[in-house]
């Protein structure tokens, strides 16, 4: 059992602080720890600050990483529990995820007082959502739909619903079940429709290169399979140089020892998009990633990639 005590960085949202209990109970049930070998520091993060403006409009990577990556950095925390799909591809130098927990569902909700579906809402009927991944696949399936950007948390962004503002919203089924939430969830779309983000539904945890004690502590909690799946859509997200900010989906199924991948790059509009699907070893996971990148790139041609990268 770990004597030391240890400190737990995450970011203050109710999802945030869910995924970092789950970790601390993980940990706890994996090494007979009690709740009072764990501190859990909250972290403000600059994503956490711009509440008026699009993430999209804020730019720049990270916004809900830097600070606590920071913090990690100087040893004011042990290891900071993330949200996969809100992780640069890229690093600071001296850290690394060393951990993924098994995966949540990764469907996306449709949540709606009026309708039961995104196919049975009227022409001209209100969806409100924060990215441009779902927009951009709302105008794909429904050009006829309006799309309206709203920000905030998963908390806000149901008010939002409930005020009228919008007919309609998208979020993670994952996020929604991690906060005890899921009986809003009006239906899921399944991913055949509506391709998940990179990393969604998967919580991933960084930690120091190096710090040895803590990775053996974590390595307890670690799921192999998600890892793989996340190994291939990071891989693919890092080519193509984007971030949970640029209308690209992705998703990894394993099947035994198989890896299947499906990638989608789409106009923010939904006017233009283009699909890739690849499979392999799971022992290949990152170069399928890759391949699809290169292969997707070549379909869509340079001129679609500036269009999504600059929005
Ligand atoms: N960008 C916010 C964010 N980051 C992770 C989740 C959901 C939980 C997950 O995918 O693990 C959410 C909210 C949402 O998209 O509904």
């Amino acid at each position: 059992m770990p004597s030391k005590f240890v400190k737990i960085g995450t970011r203050g949202s109710k999802l945030a602080l869910a995924q970092a209990y789950e970790t601390r109970q993980r940990l706890m049930d994996a090494h007979g720890m009690s709740e009072d070998q764990f501190e859990i520091v909250v972290i403000k993060t600059t994503g956490d600050m711009i509440l008026d403006r699009p993430l999209s409009e804020v730019g720049g990577k990270g916004l809900f990483t830097k600070e606590i990556e920071e913090a990690l950095l100087d040893g004011r925390i042990d290891l900071a529990v993330h949200s996969s799909k809100d992780m640069p591809t890229v690093l600071p130098d001296g850290l690394e995820i060393s951990t993924f927990l098994p995966r949540e569902d990764v469907r996306d909700a449709f949540i709606s007082n009026k309708y039961k579906t995104l196919a049975e809402m009227p022409e001209g009927a209100v969806v409100g959502t924060s990215s441009l991944r779902r927009q951009a696949m709302v105008k794909k399936l429904r050009p006829d739909l309006e799309v309206i950007t709203y920000r905030g948390n998963v908390q806000t962004r149901l008010e939002k619903l409930e005020k009228g503002v919008a007919d309609a919203t998208l979020l993670a089924c994952a996020g929604l079940r991690r906060l005890g939430e899921a009986q809003v969830i009006t239906s899921a779309i399944e991913v055949e429709d509506f391709l998940p983000a990179v990393g969604q539904g998967a919580i991933c945890i960084e930690s120091r290169v190096g710090d040895e004690e803590t990775r053996s502590m974590l390595a307890a909690i670690h799921h192999a399979e998600t890892e793989s799946a996340l190994l291939c859509e990071r891989a693919f997200l890092g080519a193509l140089d984007g971030s949970c900010r640029t209308p690209i989906a992705g998703l990894a199924k394993l099947d035994g020892d198989q890896l299947s991948f499906t990638g989608l790059v789409l106009l923010p509009d939904g006017t233009e998009y283009h699909t890739i699907e690849k499979s392999g070893s799971v022992s290949d996971a990152a170069e399928i990633g890759l391949a699809a990148a290169n292969e997707i790139r070549t379909k869509a041609g340079q001129a679609f990639f500036d269009a999504i990268l600059s929005v």
